[in-house]
């Protein structure tokens, strides 16, 4: 079993309350309330720019084009792809994607770009891989699972969402290559260092969840 093949299946439990989460199973079904829609995007934006300042550390570890490569092309993926999923949200709760942007962070959104800037800021790149690896593994998972499960046709509303996210068959996407840096990494870390790997990969599953949750409730900070 390779390392993350272990990540996956210590990580299964919440994969699988991932999906069955009622803000998922809405996307699925289409039940979902404009102020859910809205809390997301607010949120995602900010969660996205925090991805893309992180990229920046990554590559600033790197000690190859290759590598210096693939996280270019994810920044570039960030900011010119990762926008139409957000569109479709927006154009489903009736807003306009600007309205949505820069605003502060909730305390989930709080917790998790912060959980992601200590790694990238204190770890190694195989760390830095490991504590970003759940965000693209979930999400294309959550689109398959949506794919199979609701079999979109283009009348649904999150046609956009689900497409974009699900994987289509022998595709080499971004999940596949951070997973195939990690193993390589991964094969001459210390034990110690996997333990760490394995932590920020854990917590960053749970962090995915967590996010679903907040977005679910809007939650916001406990005093207004
Ligand atoms: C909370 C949260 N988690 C994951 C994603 C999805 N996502 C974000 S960056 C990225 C890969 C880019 O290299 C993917 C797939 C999201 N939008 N929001």
């Amino acid at each position: 079993m390779t390392f993350t093949e272990e990540l996956r299946r210590e990580a299964d439990p919440i994969f699988q309350a991932i999906f069955t989460h009622p803000f998922v199973q809405g996307i699925g079904n289409g039940s979902l309330q404009s102020e859910q829609l809205i809390h997301y995007v607010k949120q995602d934006f900010e969660y996205l720019n925090t991805f893309i300042q992180i990229y920046g550390q990554a590559i600033h570890q790197c000690d190859n084009r290759k590598d210096m490569g693939m996280f270019n092309e994810q920044i570039s993926f960030i900011l010119n792809s990762e926008i139409h999923p957000h569109n479709n949200f927006c154009e489903v709760a009736g807003v306009q994607y600007e309205d949505l942007q820069y605003e502060p962070l909730a305390p989930t959104a709080h917790h998790y770009t912060r959980h992601m800037l200590d790694v990238a800021q204190n770890g190694s790149l195989g760390e830095i891989l490991a504590v970003l690896l759940p965000c693209p593994w979930t999400y294309n998972e959550i689109g398959d699972y949506l794919k199979s499960e609701s079999q979109p046709n283009k009348s649904h509303p999150f046609y956009e969402w689900i497409n974009f996210y699900s994987r289509e068959e022998g595709d080499m996407n971004v999940t596949e290559d951070f997973r195939a840096r990690l193993d390589a990494y991964a094969k001459t870390a210390s034990a110690p260092e996997k333990e760490q790997m394995k932590d920020h990969f854990i917590k960053s599953c749970q962090l995915e969840y967590s996010f679903w949750e907040m977005s679910y409730n809007q939650e916001k900070w406990p005093v207004l």
